[in-house]
């Protein structure tokens, strides 16, 4: 297992029916990074996000997440068809059937991945903080008999989910709308919400589905800083996806660029700014797209 990448990915192939929407993509993300997925629209960089989050299911390819002091196989724990060799190993065919059993994108999350969505996905209905405890559910002890009991244990358990929230809340500037409704909040604030959201899950690494979008130039510069605090005070590995082209050359130490389902350059802001391959790809974009390099 590296312990210099939290993250590699070999290979992977999404299909779609006829649409082969990744075509062998390959890239490492190294830990303690702040990386970026770019490419023109449908290039396929939230095909990659859905894979590595669990989501969806390769078609091929490997995911490794090195997370935990363990490295998880994305791909397994999904539940993956059987193969030849299990029926003479019975150890490789129990855990076969129970990731069939009870795998699913929750495991991708406990190993130490979370993610956001390109379209917020809060209980708009909830409270900021319920919102927080909620994403807290798998690691606080809620055995119902210690419920009814109410133990040390449970109450513990529960007033540490509340600080963590607390917590996120005021790296993310949300404090003070605590108890207001998220549904409440303007779009920039339910884009940092969903942040904290995920980090009270205590992830490893975070992939975030374009988290400037429809935030305003200085909302983009706070979210900015927020991503390196993310970085540099919480050892957080981040993974973005970006249309924000001045944000990703200004934040990223490593670029990864998707073009028709495959990666066309890797490399740092500067390398990837005067990449031929990356400039034609991007001038050969929509029509009307900006596209500032
Ligand atoms: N669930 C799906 N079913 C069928 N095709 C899909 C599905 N998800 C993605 N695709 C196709 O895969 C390709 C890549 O889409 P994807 O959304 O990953 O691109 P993207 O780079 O994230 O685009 P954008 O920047 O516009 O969000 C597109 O051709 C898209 O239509």
């Amino acid at each position: 297992m590296s312990q210099e990448n939290i993250l590699e990915v070999e290979n992977l192939v999404m299909h779609f029916g006829g649409i082969k929407a990744l075509n062998d993509v390959t890239f490492n993300i190294k830990r303690g990074s702040v990386s970026a997925l770019i490419g023109p629209n449908g290039a396929g960089k939230t095909t990659v996000f859905n894979c590595l989050t669990g989501f969806y299911k390769a078609t091929g390819g490997s995911i490794l997440l090195n997370a935990g002091n363990k490295q998880t196989s994305v791909v397994k724990v999904l539940g993956e068809k059987f193969k030849g060799s299990d029926f003479i190993n019975p150890a490789a065919f129990a855990e076969r059937v129970k990731y069939k059993m009870f795998g699913g994108s929750h495991l991708v999350n406990r190993a130490g991945l979370a993610r956001t969505f390109q379209n917020i996905r809060l209980f708009k209905e909830m409270s900021v903080i319920e919102n927080l405890l909620v994403a807290q559910h798998m690691s606080v002890q809620r055995s119902m008999i210690s419920g009814i009991l109410n133990t040390a244990s449970f109450k513990n358990s529960e007033e540490a989910a509340l600080r963590k929230a607390f917590y996120w809340l005021e790296v993310v500037h949300l404090t003070e709308f605590a108890n207001r409704l998220a549904g409440e909040l303007s779009y920039g604030q339910q884009r940092r919400l969903e942040i904290a959201r995920s980090m009270c899950t205590n992830p490893e690494i975070i992939c975030l589905d374009e988290p400037a979008a429809g935030l305003n130039p200085s909302e983009t510069e706070a979210l900015a800083s927020m991503i390196r605090v993310l970085r540099d005070e919480h050892n957080t590995t981040v993974l973005l996806i970006e249309h924000d082209m001045g944000m990703v050359m200004n934040i990223s130490d490593y670029i990864v660029v998707l073009d028709h389902g495959e990666v066309i350059a890797k490399g740092g802001p500067d390398d990837i700014k005067s990449n031929p391959k990356v400039i034609a790809a991007y001038l050969g974009a929509e029509e009307g797209e900006e596209v500032s390099l």
